[in-house]
């Protein structure tokens, strides 16, 4: 393969991304597929849907001056789940799907993996990197053969040749599936990575079939690059390649790589024998990095001739590109390389989908903003003014310019009050009284809960009801006391419901908030929220992730009079309070590029510290802080992580270290994958800390008890991420488990893996039910 350019003459600098935000204007593609889920759209409409969106969106890009797009990035659920149709890696633990001839039947396949079914558990679902973005997880077995199935990428490559534009498919590349995969049985010693050779077979027939559909270049997505990886890994990097390399009639290779540096992957993918490679150039990946994969790429031989997607616009930072910066990054790379073109740093799938569509945000603070159909245009800036000069986007350099100036000068960024307080804290302020099981005692002399205690983690579903009650709030078709009358109806049938069932620890529900980050968010100053911000996190779901402006402070309490109300009218039972976590406030906005993460998160901890406080004072025995996102957060380079936990546990305890004794803190996490993290988790010295447990079959128990984790754990029990009803048996298995695995009774809690806001309560209840059952059965088992 050769370079379609003389290399005197050097050609036009091109813009593209690597992906563009699914949902469509207004979240249709949400409402089709849970349409289609609850029966009302058939499987046709949803499809029709989903070809209509993909074109909207190619036009979008091609409007915006992009003539080369992604294809294969846009999903109906998951891209990963996609990746695994397209390789025929269904699980043998699915034997009776309808397979994926029919268009029809491949979806009722698709969603049975992604949804599970009466008969078996959907795919274990995790974090991307370290994104809020959800992919659901390869399973593979020694067993496994893989099936080429192209046809929906190869209609995709149609779509957008039918519109006059190139079409770039982008596809999970093999090394970073089979190291994204799961063994289907943990115990059985196997390595998915001993798949590679059959499954480069299959992406060489895939190359074949790509290049027979007119495609002329293919991006093969490599993100675990940036990952530490063994030398090993490397060297089977190379040898896929090299065989995909050698695959007749191919299209040009683009291996890409995001979301961090390269470092010692770097000389070994530029020496890969590949068209072209994409490289993450942004500031999210860190200036040092970038200026150290600059280095490592230019110095390495065999660039020379190469494609170089230069990632210099930040797919994952709302903030607007430095133009001036990003063009002379480009004009520095562009003599080093055979063709140099301008991109995202990553899919633009981790982004808001438009700016325009912000009705409440201030025009100053909006004029510093970019949001995916921004980058567009940023990008295509970016590639102007490099082929063609600065002259030709002068005014664009101007505006982006004067939007920094006003940023850089506004009152809304600095906080000195703030600043003072953050610069006074101590380690004192981290530290609680006594140790903890000191705590313990004086919290079940105070609370008198039995074994096992039964509770939730703090959302009930979310009901339509609710959701039309605050839409009605918002469009000021109801007033705020309707609004909070209502809330509190729901609040008083949430708590009826679980007296009923008989749990120990009750919750209010979580009713009045949109969202965990974003309720938050909208009552702190330094927070600006969106209207129509969505960004995917899993499947149909979506957040709306604030932006962190300025400097954060708490104007006033925020959930005192909630959790006041469901104390009063819970009968004497305790409440939790329930507070989400400074570390994942932050990891769920997009933070600020002007000032260091660990700063803004002691901002957030001394806010909640004061919340946490006005709980105590109302009443509140028993207060939990959510920290979700910590383990998320987690740098992809285990060289950043002590540093990044030393602050984040430092801010999780300066929000909860203040309280009394006899005041029990609860916090916690729904991801798994706990296992290196325990040492952080024990600093964060919680009084109990739930976890999620059911998906992964209870696998975390075995890590807490090796590691001699001191305090109470609720690992959990009931797989709320899927419309299962888990029985009373499946639930007294993984309490056996969690017994046996070394968990001892008085230190063991009962509740689900996560809240239950996205269940309905045909599942809530009759699985809650099963739990209290199941805590009832090992209880008596325990003190018979
Ligand atoms: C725990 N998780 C969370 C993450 N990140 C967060 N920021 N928050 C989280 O809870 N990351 C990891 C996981 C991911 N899990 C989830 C789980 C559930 C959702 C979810 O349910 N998202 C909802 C949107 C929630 C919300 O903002 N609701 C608002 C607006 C509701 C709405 O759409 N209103 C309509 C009008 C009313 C109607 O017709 O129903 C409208 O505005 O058009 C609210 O309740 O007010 C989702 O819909 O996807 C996300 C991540
Ligand atoms: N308290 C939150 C935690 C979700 S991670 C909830 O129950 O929804
Ligand atoms: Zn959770």
């Amino acid at each position: 393969m050769t370079n379609d350019h003389t290399p005197h003459e050097a050609p036009a600098v091109r813009p593209t991304v690597h992906g563009y935000p699914r949902q469509g204007p207004g979240r249709r593609l949400k409402k089709a597929v849970e349409g289609h889920w609850r029966g009302e759209v058939d499987a046709d409409a949803l499809l029709g849907v989903a070809a209509e969106l993909r074109r909207e969106r190619l036009q979008t890009m091609a409007e915006a001056g992009i003539t080369e797009v992604p294809v294969g990035d846009f999903s109906l659920y998951d891209h990963v789940l996609d990746t695994t149709l397209l390789l025929g890696a269904v699980p043998a633990r699915f034997p009776d799907l309808p397979g994926t001839g029919a268009p029809a039947d491949r979806l009722a396949t698709l969603f049975a993996l992604a949804r599970g079914t009466d008969l078996q558990p959907p795919l274990e679902m995790t974090k991307w990197f370290d994104t809020n973005y959800h992919y659901l997880v390869p399973e593979l077995d020694a067993a496994t053969t893989f099936t080429l199935d192209a046809g929906p990428l190869l209609e995709q490559v149609a779509e957008a040749r039918a519109l006059g534009l190139v079409p770039r498919p982008v596809v999970v590349g093999p090394l970073t599936y089979l190291l994204l995969a799961k063994p289907a049985d943990p115990s059985a010693g196997f390595d998915p990575l001993s798949l590679l050779d059959p499954l480069v077979e299959v992406y060489a027939e895939l190359l074949a079939a790509l290049a027979g559909a007119g495609a002329g270049w293919v991006q093969l997505d490599e993100p675990v690059l940036v990952q530490d990886q063994p030398a090993e890994v490397l060297e089977r990097l190379e040898t896929a390649y090299s065989r995909l390399a050698a695959t007749a009639d191919r299209p040009r290779l683009l291996v890409a790589t995001y979301f961090g540096e390269l470092g010692a992957a770097a000389p070994v993918l530029a020496r890969l024998p590949v068209e072209g490679l994409a490289v993450d150039l942004s500031s999210t990946a860190g200036a040092r990095t970038a200026e150290a994969d600059l280095a490592a790429l230019t110095d390495a031989a065999g660039l020379a001739g190469k494609r170089l997607l230069a990632g210099v616009v930040d797919g994952r930072s709302v903030w607007r590109t430095d133009l001036e910066a990003a063009l002379a990054t480009v004009e520095r790379l562009r003599p080093l390389v055979g063709q140099l073109d301008v991109s995202s740093s990553c899919s633009l799938l981790h982004l808001p989908l438009d700016l325009a569509a912000e009705t409440a945000i201030d025009p100053e603070v909006a004029s510093w903003l970019a949001f995916a159909r921004q980058k567009l245009d940023e990008v295509v800036t970016v590639a102007t003014g490099a082929s063609q000069g600065r002259q030709a986007v002068a005014a664009e350099l101007a505006a982006a310019a004067a939007a920094r100036a006003s940023r850089q000068a506004s009152p809304l960024v600095r906080r000195p009050d703030v600043r003072d307080r953050v610069a006074a804290v101590t380690e004192v302020d981290t530290r609680r009284d006594s140790p903890s099981d000191l705590r313990l005692a004086a919290q079940q002399e105070h609370l008198g809960l039995p074994l096992l205690p039964t509770t939730t983690i703090g959302s009930f579903p979310q009901t339509t009801e609710l959701r039309t009650a605050r839409a009605a709030l918002r469009r000021g078709e109801l007033d705020q006391a309707g609004y909070d009358a209502a809330m509190r109806t729901e609040i008083d049938r949430v708590l009826a419901l679980q007296t009923d069932l008989g749990l120990d620890v009750l919750v209010h529900g979580e009713p009045e908030r949109n969202d965990m980050v974003q309720y938050f968010a909208e009552l702190l100053d330094g927070f600006l929220t969106t209207e129509q911000g969505w960004v995917q996190s899993y499947g149909s779901r979506y957040v709306r992730p604030p932006i962190v402006v300025g400097d954060v402070a708490r104007p006033a309490p925020m959930t005192v009079g909630w959790s006041r109300y469901a104390r009063e009218a819970a009968g004497g039972r305790p409440v939790k309070g329930m507070l989400t976590g400074p570390v994942t406030m932050l990891a769920w906005s997009f933070g600020r590029d002007d000032l260091g993460a660990d700063e803004t998160a002691t901002q957030i901890a001394l806010a909640l510290r004061d919340e946490v406080t006005d709980l105590e004072q109302a009443g509140i025995d028993i207060i939990q802080v959510d920290e979700p996102a910590l383990r998320e957060t987690l740098p992809l380079r285990a060289a950043d992580r002590p540093a990044y936990l030393e602050w984040a546990v430092r801010a999780f305890q300066l929000t909860t270290a203040g309280v009394a004794d006899r005041t029990q803190v609860h916090t916690h996490m729904c991801y798994a994958e706990f296992g290196e993290i325990l040492g952080a988790i024990t600093a964060m010295d919680a009084d109990v800390i739930s976890l999620e447990a059911a998906r992964s079959r209870m696998e975390i128990v075995g890590d807490l008890a090796a590691a001699h984790y001191p305090n109470a754990v609720g690992p959990g029990v009931w797989d709320i991420h899927s419309p299962r009803v888990p029985s009373v048996e499946e639930v007294v298995e993984s309490l056996t488990l969690a017994l046996d695995g070394g968990i001892p009774a008085a230190r063991l809690w009962v509740n689900p893996d996560c809240g239950l806001k996205t269940r309905r309560y045909a599942e809530v209840e009759p699985s809650l039910r099963h739990l209290v059952q199941a805590a009832h059965a090992v209880r008596a088992r325990l003190t018979a």
